[in-house]
């Protein structure tokens, strides 16, 4: 067992900032990034990783922004094994008041294939880009990339390396979601017990999803000694996801008796981030996802919902306002004030500035002219839209009216603001989504191709909102939109004009650096 934390803490290293955002159509704004690590912070998260720095201008500049705002939580930067990436990481991470670079490397036979290293290059290798990382700063993390798919004894050598050469914290990686719970904790113990040094540093178990173990595989790794998880708000991350922060967390709260673990994490704001996460992301949260799912804590069936009356610990093993559920009272619709919608806004998660407020007070005015009935769901995707639909935004949706009907085809008269300036047009098409789409087409000319549009209805009834998802692709660029309105066609191309401007962002940063070798 390491020897740098208390033996029972578990430090929480959350990545949704950068392998969250790996996830194709995942990508996050600046300003989004921003938000996203202030409320990790808020949270209690240990250390945030907020980026890949060389990987493009705009993750150089995220990482420094985050760097610069955070207070308690460690900021940590990604790099490859190579000197340029290592410094680039530190000039933008060394901002924080508490910073740490992470460096890795593919240690397994395919990974060595494709850097085309031998064994004995990629222990030189290690050597070098670890030592140069210790000589910028003293928090230094290192990961043997696919270690899970790695022969035993090479991942001894490149693990002891990297310790000998400086690296403080050891994390590894189960890259492709391969291991298995028992095999995850006899791998870290084998590390522990067999490399010398070990006993300096925290181990770390970072888990993909791939076989949807990757919750069971991290507190396995706990078990066995890891004492730092890395996970993501609802297990956003490549394929299928990374651990998910809130599975972890409150499974260490919840089965305290057989995990005597504690982490520093305020569970009461976990519904808040899952929420900002998907909607940032655009990644939805599956009905029944654990904790977080709209049915965590929902009973229909009789036998479900007359034990919860009589004695809620039937059927449930958390308390709700633990993840910060609350149970309220308050009725909201057309008479509403703002003293209300403050509070009722308070209790989902969201701390509204006086200005803020006024804006979406008339937002939730206008909603609740147009709808009997306004439910929790129906606040959070006010507030989603909010924040996808912002002032700053290059493309605004500034009219739309469609004709549509038994006889086609049918027609859009849309007009948008580009760079400040009105344009307006009038478009045919499939139906009215594709009349209003071939509207915007015209007004701003693209190659984006839509892979992906998506309806749901946020509540029930026929005047319900309906949230829209649209990701679009252009020459390998991902990007996804999202908006909510009571009239769907509304909601579509605030969606789609979301994902263009989101693409705007992306094409404005400028072409990656490449690295050299050390
Ligand atoms: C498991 C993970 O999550 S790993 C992190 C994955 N995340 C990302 O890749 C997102 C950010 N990546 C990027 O923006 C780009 O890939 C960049 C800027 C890092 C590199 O771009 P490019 O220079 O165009 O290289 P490209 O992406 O095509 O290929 C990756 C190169 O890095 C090398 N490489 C991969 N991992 C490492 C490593 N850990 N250390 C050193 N080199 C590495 C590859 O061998 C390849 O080298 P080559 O170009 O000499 O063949
Ligand atoms: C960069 C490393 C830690 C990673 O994300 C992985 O191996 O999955
Ligand atoms: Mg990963």
């Amino acid at each position: 067992m390491n020897t740098k934390t208390e033996q029972d803490r578990v430090l929480i290293f959350d990545t949704t900032l950068r392998d969250g955002e790996q996830s194709p159509g995942a990508t996050m704004t600046h300003e989004e990034k921003l938000e996203l690590a202030a409320l990790l912070e808020e949270m209690g998260v240990d250390i945030i990783e907020a980026g890949f720095p060389i990987a493009s201008v705009g993750d150089f500049e995220a990482v420094s922004a985050i760097a610069r705002q955070s207070d308690r939580s460690v900021i940590c930067g990604l790099s490859r094994a190579a000197f340029t990436d290592i410094d680039r990481c530190w000039e933008a991470v060394k901002h924080a008041r508490r910073a740490r670079i992470h460096t890795f490397i593919g240690v397994s036979p395919t990974h060595r294939d494709i850097t085309n290293l031998t064994m004995d290059a990629m222990v030189e290798r290690i050597h070098a880009t670890v030592t140069h990382a210790r000589n910028l700063h003293d928090d230094i993390q290192w990961s043997p990339m696919d270690a899970t798919r790695t022969e035993r004894d090479f991942l001894c050598r490149v693990v002891e390396t990297a310790i000998k050469a400086g690296a403080t914290t050891i994390n590894i990686p189960d890259t492709v979601g391969y291991t298995a719970p028992r095999e995850s904790a006899d791998l870290i113990r084998m590390l522990i017990e067999r490399v010398p040094g070990a006993d300096e540093v925290v181990f770390s178990t970072h888990c993909h999803n791939d076989l949807g173990m990757a919750t069971a595989n991290s507190l396995a790794a706990v078990e066995a000694g890891a004492r730092q998880i890395e996970c993501t708000i609802n297990g956003l991350g490549e394929r299928a996801g990374n651990t998910a922060l809130e599975e972890v967390v409150m499974a260490l709260r919840v089965r305290n008796d057989i995990m005597p673990y504690r982490t520093g994490i305020d569970t009461t704001r976990i519904m808040n981030l899952s929420r900002r996460v998907a909607a940032i992301s655009g990644f939805a949260v599956q009905y029944n996802k654990a904790v977080v799912g709209k049915n965590a804590f929902l009973h229909e069936s009789g036998i479900h919902q007359d034990g919860v009356l009589k004695n809620v610990e039937t059927f449930e093993i958390m308390k709700p306002e633990d993840i910060g559920l609350v149970a309220n009272n308050i009725a909201m619709g057309k008479h509403s004030g703002r003293a209300a919608l403050r509070t009722k806004m308070r209790e989902l998660g969201f701390e509204l500035s006086d200005n803020q407020l006024n804006d979406v007070f008339v937002r939730f005015k206008a909603l609740a002219d147009r709808k009997k009935e306004i439910y929790d769901e129906d606040l959070i995707a006010l507030m989603a839209d909010t924040a996808t639909n912002a002032e700053h935004d290059t493309i605004q949706v500034k009219r739309l009216r469609v004709v549509c009907g038994t006889e086609g085809p049918q027609e859009a008269e849309l007009t948008l603001a580009i760079d400040g300036a009105d344009h307006a047009v009038d478009a045919t098409g499939d139906g009215p989504v594709d009349a209003a789409f071939n509207a915007v087409k015209m007004l701003f000319p693209h190659r984006a191709r839509l892979q992906l549009y998506q309806v749901h209805a946020v509540t029930e009834g026929t005047d319900a909102q309906a949230t829209v998802s649209v990701r679009m692709e252009e020459d390998g660029k991902i990007v996804t939109g999202q908006s909510s309105d009571t009239d769907t066609v509304v909601a579509s191309v605030k969606a789609y004009v979301n994902a263009l401007n989101k693409l705007i962002v992306r094409r404005q940063k400028t072409k990656p650096e490449t690295a050299d070798t050390p």
